[in-house]
């Protein structure tokens, strides 16, 4: 989108937020939707820190940094605007969902800012406001994007010039001393503790708060929560150091082992890589399986015994069962003293996996099949249907036992009738 500097060519729709600089609107132009803030012309101040906002955001680009599309001057109701538009998130803001996030969501987020901050700090500015209601919320689940410029500023060409809401400044900050980077990985770690508890990391008592804040010992508590796991107040402890050349960099904590486990939410489905990893057999989220292809809690949801065990249903019903003698064959046959190393040639790409055996199997043909053309991918299939067989395995023995029984019975049967026939005659001579 161009700028808009002459006509208005966009309505301005219902407003979607007001903080303390600006007022939000939703706007359409030719179709387009997409998010202004604007400020009376009139206000200096709040000019200032548009101005600001414009110049900064316009010269960043990141996928977890709200993106600049343009920037004009209109006039409506008799008044004059200096607006800002910015690509529109219509899911709110994170402060909206703190306090009710899972662990998966809040690292996800997490993970969002941190990536937003090494950007920004890499390119020598400092948001100075990071908060909840500053990180917009994505179209993708998990995903944000650091927003609120108006108080940035550019390291060595903005004055220092004491910004951004109390409850989130880092102690240098509140006593006016210094503002970097470093300070907004204090107020990082605040809005993870917003995110936690749906609160502001501390309580809002006035100046007796910014006084905790900027010259006591104390550290924002740690409110005792279920998602609060030793890697998360790690975290938190690298980020809430009140001597700040103690705090990590952003940098740094993007390698923390709390979001190690993240990878780029700018696809398609932010991956847990932890989450998704087997633990089990059972666990094993099968690409191929319904369940699996909407969301990653679905997944999550998919990947439990009860799962499956409707997978071993599946296989039982779908399979069906060829009680033909020539319809099975011994595909290997192990000692119970032995166990069996499978190489690449008897099983086709299974990549040197070690199956150990200590029981006979027998598999039939269609089984073998299917598993044998990709078995790395489909070793839940294999080991499901090492159990599925097994049954299969000890019916077909049990019916060949029943039938050898009822042979034998018959044939003795036989004789003794004959036996029978025959001894009176034998009497008789
Ligand atoms: N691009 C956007 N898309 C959707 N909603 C937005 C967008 N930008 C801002 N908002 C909404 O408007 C609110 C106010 O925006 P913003 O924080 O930029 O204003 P502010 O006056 O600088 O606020 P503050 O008082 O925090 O400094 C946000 O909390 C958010 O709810």
């Amino acid at each position: 989108m161009n700028n808009h500097t002459s006509k208005q060519s966009w309505t301005r729709r219902n407003c979607i937020g007001k903080g303390s600089f600006g007022v939000v609107n939703l706007a359409v132009d030719h179709g387009l939707t997409f998010a202004v803030k604007s400020v009376e012309k009139n206000n200096s101040n709040l000019v200032h820190s548009l101005e600001n906002e414009i110049r900064i955001l316009k010269s960043l680009s990141s996928p977890y940094v709200v993106s600049y599309l343009g920037d004009d001057v209109t006039c409506e109701f008799s008044s004059v605007y200096r607006n800002l538009h910015m690509e529109y998130m219509s899911n709110g803001t994170i402060a909206d969902v703190a306090g009710s996030c899972g662990l998966m969501d809040l690292r996800s987020y997490t993970w969002c800012i941190t990536s937003a901050l090494k950007y920004i700090h890499s390119r020598n500015i400092v948001h100075c406001d990071v908060k909840g209601t500053n990180v917009l919320n994505g179209n993708i689940r998990g995903m944000a994007k650091l927003a609120d410029f108006g108080s940035a500023i550019e390291l060595g060409v903005s004055c220092l010039v004491t910004r951004g809401s109390p409850l989130w400044m880092a102690p240098e900050v509140v006593r006016g001393e210094y503002i970097g980077p470093e300070s907004d990985v204090w107020s990082l770690g605040c809005t993870v503790i917003e995110m936690l508890t749906g609160k502001p990391a501390w309580q809002d008592q006035g100046a007796e708060t910014l006084r905790l804040i900027g010259y006591s010992n104390q550290v924002p508590e740690l409110a005792h929560s279920t998602l609060l796991s030793d890697d998360l107040r790690d975290f938190l402890d690298k980020c809430l150091k009140r001597d700040r050349s103690e705090r990590w960099s952003c940098d740094k904590l993007i390698q923390h082992k709390f979001l190690l486990s993240c990878t780029s939410p700018s696809s398609p489905q932010i991956m847990m890589k932890n989450d998704l990893s087997p633990r089990c057999v059972f666990d094993w989220c099968d690409s191929s399986s319904s369940s699996c292809e909407s969301t990653l809690d679905t997944c999550r949801l998919s990947m439990t015994p009860c799962n499956a065990k409707q997978r071993i249903g599946k296989l039982a019903l779908n399979s069906g069962v060829n009680w033909e003698t020539e319809g099975w064959e011994v595909v290997r046959h192990v000692d119970e003293t032995t166990t069996c190393e499978y190489s690449e040639e008897s099983v086709s790409g299974s990549g040197g996996v070690n199956w150990e055996y200590t029981a006979s199997y027998y598999y039939m043909n269609e089984v073998v099949e299917s598993t044998s053309s990709d078995a790395r991918g489909t070793m839940v299939d294999w080991i499901s249907r090492d159990s599925l067989d097994l049954y299969r395995c000890y019916m077909y023995v049990w019916i060949e036992k029943m039938f050898q029984m009822i042979v034998l019975n018959l044939i003795s049967v036989i004789y003794y009738t004959q036996w029978l026939t025959l001894t009176p005659s034998l009497h008789h001579i």
